[in-house]
């Protein structure tokens, strides 16, 4: 039984969404990895099916963290502010090359009196999205303190990071410049990818988050082909059998498209 809700059609991603500025991205291939592209049509994505990989967001209180995610899951947006506090999350789900794949985005409070309860959910994530406000330059210099701290609690080596400016609409076109050009020095300092978005408009939400989902799914396909090492993906495992050879390859056949 799949106790999972079904994927909505405005969820499936067929294509690799591009990066926002190529001087700051995580990698700037057209394409997804042929591997993965691969993998995905011989469905030899092992586990990464029922996979729900965690993403937090974290950033200064009032940079929007919460109307972000509520324009992207929700499609609303709330002139009035209201302090998360601890965290929240949202579950949302994909298709990627045909593979389902969820993504549960945790929403947490940048206030300081929440924060110690809100830094104990930071554990396991595979991305971390850090939002400042691209009308506040303070917020910006804090992203480095917000990931530090996130990094504390995860593999720096393996975690996918995001930085977003926020608030795009409240930028006239001079202002956004002069703020991009100091947030792209950041993203890079930090190995992150950089977007702009407007929660208002809904200015680069669903992009960002299709970027999110699709470059934290390839990560997921890798590691699952990476893992199973010499056995391929989807051999089927005999089990209570004499057979000293364990996995029935049946798949000794090349495969069509790999390496
Ligand atoms: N104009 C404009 N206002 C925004 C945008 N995003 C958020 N806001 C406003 O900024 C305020 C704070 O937004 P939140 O999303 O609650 O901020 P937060 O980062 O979740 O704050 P904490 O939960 O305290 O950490 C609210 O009044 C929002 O309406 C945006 O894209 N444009
Ligand atoms: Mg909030």
């Amino acid at each position: 039984m799949n106790i999972l809700a079904p994927v909505r059609r405005d969820r499936v991603l067929t294509e690799l969404p591009q990066c926002l500025r190529k001087e700051a991205a995580l990698h700037v291939h057209k394409d997804f990895q042929p591997r993965v592209t691969c993998a995905c049509q011989e469905h030899r994505t092992g586990t990464v099916g029922f996979k729900i990989s965690k993403v937090i967001v974290v950033g200064d209180l009032s940079v929007g963290k919460t109307c972000l995610i509520n324009r992207f899951c929700k499609d609303t947006f709330d002139k009035n502010y209201k302090a998360t506090i601890g965290v929240d999350f949202e579950m949302e789900r994909f298709e990627v090359l045909g593979v389902p794949f969820s993504l549960q985005l945790w929403d947490t409070a940048g206030q300081e009196r929440f924060k110690c309860i809100a830094s104990t959910y930071y554990r396991g994530a595979q991305a971390i999205i850090i939002v400042f406000n691209l009308n506040d330059v303070a917020s910006l210099e804090h992203t480095k303190q917000w990931l530090a701290d996130a990094l504390k609690e995860n593999d720096p080596s393996s975690v996918l990071l995001f930085l977003v400016g926020s608030k795009k609409d409240l930028s006239t076109p001079a202002q956004y410049i002069l703020m991009e050009k100091d947030a792209l020095k950041v993203a890079q300092e930090m190995k992150a990818e950089y977007w702009a978005v407007s929660s208002l408009t809904g200015e680069n939400v669903r992009e960002f988050f299709f970027r999110v989902a699709a470059l934290t799914f390839e990560v997921n396909v890798l590691a699952e082909l990476e893992k199973s090492g010499s056995r391929r993906i989807g051999d089927v495992v005999r089990i209570n059998s004499d057979d000293s050879n364990l996995y029935l390859t049946a798949s000794k056949k090349k495969p069509t498209c790999c390496p």
